[in-house]
């Protein structure tokens, strides 16, 4: 699982897009809990008040985010409590390591240390040395990389604003930091709360994730910021939780409070908005199934229709599927392609093919997800220019999965894979959402095909079912079939 989908994970968990910095900073420790230590003691404390945070923490917060130059300035001993602390965080919480890297000569080493050795999920990188000081970062896939583009140091307004409001130096940050990866790998930090550069950071780049900091000095509201930092499906920031909280005696309660004020914020915008895809299942089964949730969004926008509907066959269902209807939910599609990946990266191939049109931005999705080349057998081959047969680079030999919405027949992914295989390609697996289990994996697997799927169409029925979504008669008439 990469950090992208660790983080989304545990965002839908916790129902939380707050993230604690993890920084032994002596200041910023409750009184009491330290006086004038020497070094080694104060490491001690310093250790036992980290953990006690993420103790009280961990059930509330999507992230941590440990300061490097804090650990940095408590010499060797630091970087041991760093160590430490990693080690403290629950497994499923990501780690994003603060470091603002800036130098080139030491990005490629430094990336293999936090990556490798420390396991950190991400780091926050400085831009001013381009993208041959990030490419390093960005070579490991699984991790994140947050590239500073904003801070709200007054006097940095001067080089950031720099040269003209309309085309400022941090707008230039964000244009070109787009171009060095996707939107799951690469994220940007956002310093400020000047409302007007917020708005044109999330105008410029409504795809990435933003970490804010300093939201929270004197007479900012959280609203305002939130009004204009969100995105359109009412996340796609991270909110760091307030220095003085960690000085508070309460602050399992101050957090649960922080978050429930910004999920009422986010709920209300979801009511308000026609974009929005906050979501909630409205049910709560005992023995519910891996995918529930995704089973039942499906339903709630359309995609799983019940009744007499005549399939391509001619042959009369009691449902059909309209998978299509995805693409425009971008925040469930991620959760779909999550899915299909998780099949995928069991697989061995050197290309994904969708079978078009439905599976082409399925494919697409994957392919970027997973960093596998792309390509697709035409549907109907042009009578002009190229004429080709498949579309995309490849070379013959190469091993291809295929994927496709729904499997009834098997039809459609035989037609494509016959062209694949017509062409040199090598075809031995198939990954397609729903299987209707009407035992075409078995057929495919006499004709020398693997067949995968995420979901079975019995299973989408009794999630349905059990969670009142169908009722009796179209639970009965679907298993008449
Ligand atoms: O409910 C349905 C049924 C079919 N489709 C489309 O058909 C093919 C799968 O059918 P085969 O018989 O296996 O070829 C699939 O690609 C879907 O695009 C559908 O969307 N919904």
């Amino acid at each position: 699982m990469n950090f992208f989908e660790k983080l989304t994970q545990r965002i839908t968990n916790c129902q939380s897009l707050l993230i604690l910095g993890l920084d032994p900073n002596p200041e910023m420790m409750p009184q009491g809990q330290h006086t004038h230590q020497e070094q080694q003691s104060l490491i001690i404390a310093l250790e036992k008040w980290l953990k006690g945070v993420i103790e009280q923490t961990s059930g509330l917060v999507c992230a941590y985010k440990p300061t490097l130059g804090f650990y940095e300035a408590l010499g060797s001993k630091g970087l041991d409590l760093l160590l430490k602390v990693i080690d403290a965080i629950p497994d499923d919480i990501p780690i994003i390591l603060d470091a603002k890297h800036g130098d080139i000569n030491t990005s490629t080493i430094f990336a293999k240390t936090i990556f490798e050795q420390w396991q950190v999920d991400a780091v926050t990188v400085s831009p001013y040395a381009g993208h041959d000081h990030v490419a390093p970062f960005l070579v490991y896939p699984d991790q994140g990389v947050f590239v500073l583009c904003h801070t709200s140091n007054p006097s940095a307004i001067v080089l950031q604003e720099y040269p003209t409001d309309e085309a400022p130096f941090y707008l230039q940050v964000i244009k070109e930091a787009r171009t060095w990866a996707t939107p799951e790998q690469l994220f940007l930090e956002v310093g400020t709360t000047n409302l007007e550069v917020i708005k044109k950071i999330r105008s410029l780049a409504p795809e990435r994730l933003l970490l804010m900091r300093s939201i929270w000095s004197k007479g900012n509201d959280i609203h305002e910021i939130l009004k204009v930092a969100l995105n359109s499906t009412g996340d796609g920031v991270l909110i760091p939780v307030p220095q003085d909280c960690l000085k508070s005696n309460n602050l399992q309660k101050d957090v649960k409070n922080l978050n429930q004020e910004i999920n009422e914020y986010r709920q209300s915008i979801a009511q308000t908005s026609q974009n929005c895809d906050l979501w909630s299942p409205n049910v709560c089964l005992l023995n519910s199934h891996p995918h529930q949730d995704l089973i039942l969004q499906l339903y709630d926008i359309g995609c799983l229709l019940f009744g007499e509907y005549v399939q391509a066959s001619g042959a009369t269902f009691s449902y059909y599927i309209d998978l299509r209807k995805i693409i425009s939910k971008p925040q469930l599609f991620h959760q779909v392609l999550t899915a299909y990946a998780n099949i995928l990266k069991s697989l061995n191939f050197d290309r994904i093919a969708g079978i078009p049109y439905g599976s082409l931005p399925t494919a697409t999705g994957l392919s970027l997800m997973l960093h596998h080349p792309m390509i697709y057998p035409r549907k109907e081959v042009k009578a002009h220019g190229t004429r080709r047969l498949i579309e995309g680079n490849f070379k013959a030999g190469e091993k291809v999965v295929i994927v496709d919405d729904i499997l009834i027949t098997g039809k459609s992914v035989k037609e494509g894979a016959e062209k694949l295989t017509s062409s040199g390609l090598v075809v031995k697996d198939i990954v397609v959402f729903i299987d209707h289990e009407q035992g075409v994996k078995d057929k495919l697997k006499i004709e020398g095909y693997n067949a995968y799927s995420v979901l079975t169409i019995s299973e989408i029925t009794e999630t349905l079912y059990e969670a009142g979504r169908i009722n009796e008669q179209q639970y009965n008439s679907f298993f008449k079939h």
